[in-house]
């Protein structure tokens, strides 16, 4: 085991929406993923470790299997106390923030030696083998609103990104288990999101990337009751308001979650949360 070098830790890691994706197998964990796009949100997660044992978040002991690998990966006995606004479980890529944040913040607190690339990695293949996600982290290192025109780690996937930094609203109606979705039929889903990814490249533009997000919601059948409702009162509100700024809707993959660009929840009357797009990825906070 890793001999501590500094005494504490501190990563922010932001929150990362899926707006569609496909699943993509690979002979290594580095190399698997998915396809997809996204946004990195200023609403985050923040990891800090020191040496000992066990993860908390907000104050409360739970299991994430991918922040365990990652220690054992890195051959440290690391204690993960993280904080977030933002739910567990409900398409905001926080198991991801978790296993990048512990894998950047030990690298520190242990002097492992490992670059950024190895970590991304590390925290990647860790997020891959639990199942719990494919494309967060490497989403997440990155920052903006990345296009993963391959899956893959750093040294693997390519990535792009929409060249737009619009204000974010969500709002959340409860969890979708990514391990479920992951485990089950994916064919459907997977047409959708590569059928998604076209249309996307063809002009990546925002209002391009929302409406490839809500046609992969519906052609892959994700789409709840209460989601339905929210895009469609966004659209409406945007309709009726007459005003020069566009919002739209989409559901955050995989949760029972909406996101919208502009003020377009709160103009449908929902208690929507405000962020804006973190365009610096995942770092190291001062000490
Ligand atoms: N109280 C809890 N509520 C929900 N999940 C929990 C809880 N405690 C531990 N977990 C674990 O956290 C993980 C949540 O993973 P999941 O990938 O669904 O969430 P996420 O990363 O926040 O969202 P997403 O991947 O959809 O963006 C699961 O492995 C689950 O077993
Ligand atoms: C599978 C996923 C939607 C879970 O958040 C995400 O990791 C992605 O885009 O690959």
């Amino acid at each position: 085991m890793q001999q501590a070098d500094y005494s504490s830790a501190t990563v922010f890691v932001p929150g990362h929406i899926t707006g569609f994706f496909s699943a993509q197998t690979a002979a290594t964990c580095a190399q698997a993923g998915s396809r997809g796009a996204g946004i990195a949100l200023t609403d985050g997660v923040e990891v800090t470790v020191t040496p000992g044992s066990g993860l908390q978040l907000n104050g409360e002991e739970i299991e994430m299997l991918p922040v365990g690998d990652v220690c054992t990966r890195l051959g440290v006995d690391a204690a993960v106390d993280a904080t977030t606004s933002l739910p567990l479980g409900a398409g905001f890529g926080v198991s991801g923030a978790l296993a990048l944040g512990t894998a950047l913040a030990a690298n520190a607190v242990f002097d492992c030696g490992k670059s950024e690339n190895e970590l991304i990695t590390m925290a990647h293949c860790a997020e891959v083998e639990a199942g719990t996600g494919l494309g967060d982290v490497v989403a997440q290192a990155r920052g903006g609103l990345p296009i993963r025109i391959d899956p893959g780690s750093p040294s693997h996937g390519r990535v792009d990104g929409v060249a737009a930094r619009p204000r974010i609203e969500y709002i959340s109606f409860g969890e979708v288990s990514t391990e479920t979705v992951l485990a089950g039929d994916t064919d459907d889903l997977t047409r959708a999101g590569e059928s998604a990814l076209s249309h996307l490249l063809e002009r990546p533009t925002l209002s391009r990337f929302m409406t490839a997000s809500r046609e992969f919601a519906d052609d892959a059948g994700l789409v709840t009751e209460e989601v339905a409702t929210a895009i469609d009162a966004v659209a409406k509100a945007d309709g009726d308001s007459g005003d020069d700024i566009d919002s739209s809707a989409a559901m955050a993959m995989l949760g029972n979650t909406v996101f919208a660009t502009g003020t377009g929840l709160s103009a449908a009357g929902y208690d929507a949360q405000q962020c804006r797009v973190d365009a610096g990825g995942a770092r190291l906070c001062d000490s």
